[in-house]
């Protein structure tokens, strides 16, 4: 399966009149979405809303019940295993858990989808190429440590430096920024954003987190009701009438605003 080099600004992913049922329980019925290439697109929703489906299906661990899933035009919904190779070595994701193995090194777990999608790649090559993106999330040097070894923000930067290994054009991060400190939240964010100025990256964010979406988001997309209910920047949806939104937003401020203490 052949892609082109995206330029940016164009629809890059376009998820089409998508409906997906999990047994009797309807996840989307209608579900409209347009990703642009370079934009940081951010989808926010309750939590079971299907945020991390959508996710999925774009990879083709799972797939919709009808609708399609357009990447640069080529439907993926309708490609065969070996055709979604091609897709996931241009669409990476990083997993809630960052996911690491933990038998293997720091080193061995950047090197591992090089080796799966290059097999031909030489060890110096391959060295070369984990260093690399090692620096890239301020890990350099950590080649020989063990996951077990790292602290929760660390062993996201590797999880992030395996993922972003092949090169990928589009990145798709799920709850990037869940359970972990306000310090370490500000340098994943850091993170989400330098790859789409560094790398000129396409990023999709799965988050429950307001305030990491306000500091990433080109655009945000709300999921309710089992489809898009609205997708606008930052500002746009700040002011947003769209009762879903509304609902969401002011929930979200209630938990942010400092409590009242009594004296
Ligand atoms: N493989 C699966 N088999 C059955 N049901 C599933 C599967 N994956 C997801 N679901 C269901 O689909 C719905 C959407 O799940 P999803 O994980 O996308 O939600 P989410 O919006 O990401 O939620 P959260 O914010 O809590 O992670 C949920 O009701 C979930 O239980």
């Amino acid at each position: 399966m052949q892609f082109h080099q995206p330029t940016p600004g164009e629809e890059l992913i376009h998820f089409e009149h998508l409906q997906k049922t999990f047994g009797p329980k309807r996840v989307y019925d209608d579900l409209e979405l347009s990703v642009n290439a370079g934009e940081t697109l951010v989808v926010i929703g309750g939590s079971g809303t299907g945020k991390s489906v959508l996710l999925k299906c774009l990879i083709g661990l799972l797939y919709p019940d009808s609708g399609r899933i357009l990447f640069q035009g080529q439907d993926v919904t309708r490609f065969h295993e070996e055709d979604f190779l091609a897709v996931r070595r241009r669409v990476a994701m990083v997993f809630q858990g960052a996911a690491l193995f933990d038998s293997l090194t720091v080193g061995e777990n950047v090197a591992y989808p090089l080796r799966e999608h290059f097999p031909n790649m030489t060890p110096e090559e391959l060295s070369r190429r984990v260093a690399e993106k090692l620096a890239l999330v301020n890990l350099p040097g950590t080649e020989a440590m063990m996951p077990a070894n790292l602290s929760g923000g660390m062993r996201k930067r590797v999880g992030l430096a395996r993922a972003i290994a092949t090169d990928p054009e589009v990145i798709l991060w799920d709850e990037p920024t869940t359970g972990l400190d306000p310090i370490t939240t500000q340098s994943i964010n850091a993170m989400i954003n330098s790859m789409k100025e560094k790398l000129g990256c396409t990023s999709i964010v799965v988050t429950h987190d307001m305030a990491s979406a306000f500091a990433v988001a080109d655009r945000i997309a709300m999921l309710a009701n089992r489809r898009i209910v609205q997708v606008g920047t930052p500002e746009e949806m700040r002011r947003s009438t769209v009762p879903e939104v509304r609902a969401f937003l002011d929930a979200r401020q209630e938990e942010l605003a400092p409590r009242e203490v009594a004296s």
